[in-house]
Parts: structure tokens; sequence; C-alpha cells
């Protein structure tokens, strides 16, 4: 009998606030073909020889006001939902980090050493893009065929639109909105424009009105689709007409041109156009990080009361909530599943 279990997997964080621990980080990161797509060539240049001798030491410096005495804030939530997830199945729970340690195949044999040859692996990211749900696939398939040849993976699709998961993003939303509110933005990580274009099979997406349409072949993997549709079926859960809503995309990076608009110059514009108290989500992240901690609810937030704005109500993701274990633990079960099938 074959024995199944279960590998989340997350981004991954630097294995320390030093510098050095931060270069190395984002030289993998940024290094992966999948998040900066250019040739080898360029993209060590503009990597190696450009953004880890400037960037590191900003980075650091920002991660130094997220870390907690625990680690990583993402590590630290990716293990809490691990250890929550154990107690409601018989399986064997992993996890697995794209970048850096613990990493994919530190979980994959983790997994090994309990017997496990069937893995169903979910990549922790509810919208499909290139540069998280695919590099993830790619990275555990590699592993797979050079050291666990015998392994059978599984993997858990994007579950941007899945009705158990909007459910659960609408109540832990809900739960947390302040009594009133001018506008509520939903700020999810941005991707260079190119990223879309490059990952449609149907070459149909013309990141214009087509992601909003309500079947447009591209939209598999339409990240910029993905994102709308979460926020649609979302505002619609909660009620909320969509003239009090705003979506933007945050953490751009270099000089190409990502998806628009971005949040950085949406929190500039809101308060010009009326909207004094601000509730903000990111909904691109399942786990409180980096990006949430501190480029939303402390730069974000000051670029907001510097614009006008008066209040400003950071939404945390939806963590280790309960009723989120409760949504991994059918989303994985689906997959275990199918093993039961083939
Ligand atoms: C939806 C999730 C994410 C997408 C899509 C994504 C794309 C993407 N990111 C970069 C560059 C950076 N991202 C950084 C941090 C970071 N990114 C995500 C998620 C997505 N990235 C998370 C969860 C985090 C936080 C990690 C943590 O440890 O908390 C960083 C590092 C931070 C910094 O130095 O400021 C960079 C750089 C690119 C280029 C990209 C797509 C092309
Ligand atoms: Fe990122
Ligand atoms: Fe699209």
């Amino acid at each position: 009998m074959s024995k199944k279990g279960i590998l989340l997997v997350n981004l991954g964080s630097p294995k320390s606030t030093d510098v050095k621990d931060v270069k190395a980080y984002l030289d993998e990161f940024l290094m992966d073909e999948k998040v900066i797509d250019y040739r080898w060539f360029f993209r060590s240049l503009l990597v190696q020889g450009i953004i880890l001798n400037t960037r590191p030491p900003k980075s650091a410096a920002a991660y130094k006001t997220v870390w907690t005495d625990e680690g990583s804030p993402l590590i630290v939530i990716t293990q809490k939902i691990q250890q929550k997830l154990q107690k409601l199945v018989d399986v064997p729970v992993e996890i697995g980090m794209r970048y850096a340690e613990p990493s994919i195949e530190n979980g994959i044999r983790k997994l090994t050493e309990q017997g496990v040859t069937e893995i169903v692996l979910f990549p922790l990211y509810p919208q499909y893009a290139m540069s998280t749900t695919e590099t993830v696939i790619d990275k555990a398939e590699e592993v797979r065929k050079k050291f666990f040849p015998n392994v059978k993976i599984n993997y858990v699709q994007p579950f941007y639109n899945r009705e158990i998961y909007i459910d659960c993003l609408a109540e832990s939303i809900r739960e947390k909105l302040p009594e009133s509110f001018d506008a509520l933005q939903f700020s999810y990580h941005g991707v260079p424009e190119r990223h879309i274009y490059k990952t449609d099979p149907t070459k149909t997406c013309n990141l214009n009105d087509c992601c909003q349409r309500e079947n447009n072949p591209s939209h598999q993997f339409c990240y910029r689709h993905q994102c709308f549709k979460t926020t649609e079926l979302v505002i619609e859960k909660l009620n909320i007409p969509k003239e009090k809503t705003v979506i933007s995309f945050q953490s751009r990076l270099g000089k190409d041109k990502w998806m628009e608009p971005y949040t950085d110059e949406t929190l500039e514009n809101l308060p010009k156009k009326g909207v004094k108290n601000l509730a903000i989500v990111c909904p691109a992240f399942v786990s409180d990080c980096l990006e949430t901690l501190e480029e939303i609810s402390v730069e974000g937030k000051e670029e907001f009361l510097h614009a006008g704005g008066e209040q400003f109500h950071y939404i945390p993701c939806l963590n280790d909530e309960d009723r989120w274990i409760d949504v991994v633990k059918t989303l994985c079960e689906e997959k275990l599943n199918e093993f039961y099938l083939v």
C-alpha cells in the first residue's frame, strides 16, 4: 500500500536579517528565470551586477522591522498552518519553501523518510503566476526527478475562485472591517505585464477588458483576471458596492512595466478623491509577510496619511485562522482522493 503525505509550499524568507543572508536569498529568488525572465546573461547583469549591490542593506533593514523572536513571519505562519493541519488529517504534513530553507527538497525528504510515496503539494498562492505557482511546480518536478523518481506528486490548483476559499476570505474580512470606511482596497502583489502575455497559451489576453470578461480562454493562466475574479466574488459576498472598492498592484521591481494601477500611487491619490478612511486587504498572500507587514501596514499607511488620509485599517491575511485551515484541508483532501482514482 502506498503512503500519502502533504507538502505545503510558500515563497520563503532569508535565513536571518543579516545583509549576507538577505543577499543570498535575493540571489536565489531573483536569479530564478520564472521571476526575472531575461536570458541568463542579462538576468545576471541586472541581479548580480546591480540589484545585489544596492538592495540587500535596504531589504535587511525592512526585514528587521517585521522579524519576530521565532523568525520570519512568513515561515512562522506557514509552520503554524502545518501544525494545525496536522491535527486534522491522518497523513504526515511538512512544509517547503521555494527559496532558501526549509527547501522543497527538504520537505519531500522528510515525507519520504516517513514512508510517503504519494504527495499532495499545495503551492500556497490563490492566484496562478509564472513567478509563484509555476516555479514551485518546476522546482518540485526537478527535485522529484533528481532525488525521488519513485514519488508521485499531485498539485493543488490555484483556488482564487473556489467557493470555500471565497467564503472563508469574505468572512475573515467581514470580521476585521471597521464599522465605517470610505473604500476597501484590494492590493495584490504585482507582476510585469510581460509575464501575463508570456504565460497565455491562447494569446487572447490583451490585459484590457478581456481580463474581466466572463469566459476568456486565457483566464486559467491570467494572474490579472484571477485577481479581479477573487475581488469580484469577495465583494459580492460582502455586499459591498463595486464603487466602494479599489484594486491595485504592489511591490514592483525594476524598470519594466508592471500591472497597473500601482498601490503606492493609488494610496497617494485616494485622499484627493475623498477617501479619508480606508480599509486595505492583500489577498495574493495567504500569510502575512514583509510585503504586507512592512510595505502596506507601515509604508503604505505613511503614504496614505501623508497624502491627506485620516484612517488606515490593514486587514491581516488568513494566516492560521481555523476556517482557513479547514479550506486547506479540503483542497488537499480532494487531491489525496485523486490518488485513489488512478
Ligand atoms: C503573489 C505572490 C507573489 C508574486 C506574484 C511575486 C512576484 C514577484 N516578486 C518579486 C520580487 C520580490 N518579492 C519579494 C518578496 C515577496 N514576494 C512575495 C510574493 C510574490 N512575489 C512574498 C510573499 C514576499 C515576502 C517574502 C518574505 O520573506 O516575507 C522581494 C523581497 C523583499 C525585498 O527585497 O523587498 C522581492 C525582491 C518579483 C520580481 C516578482 C515577479 C516577477
Ligand atoms: Fe515578490
Ligand atoms: Fe487576462
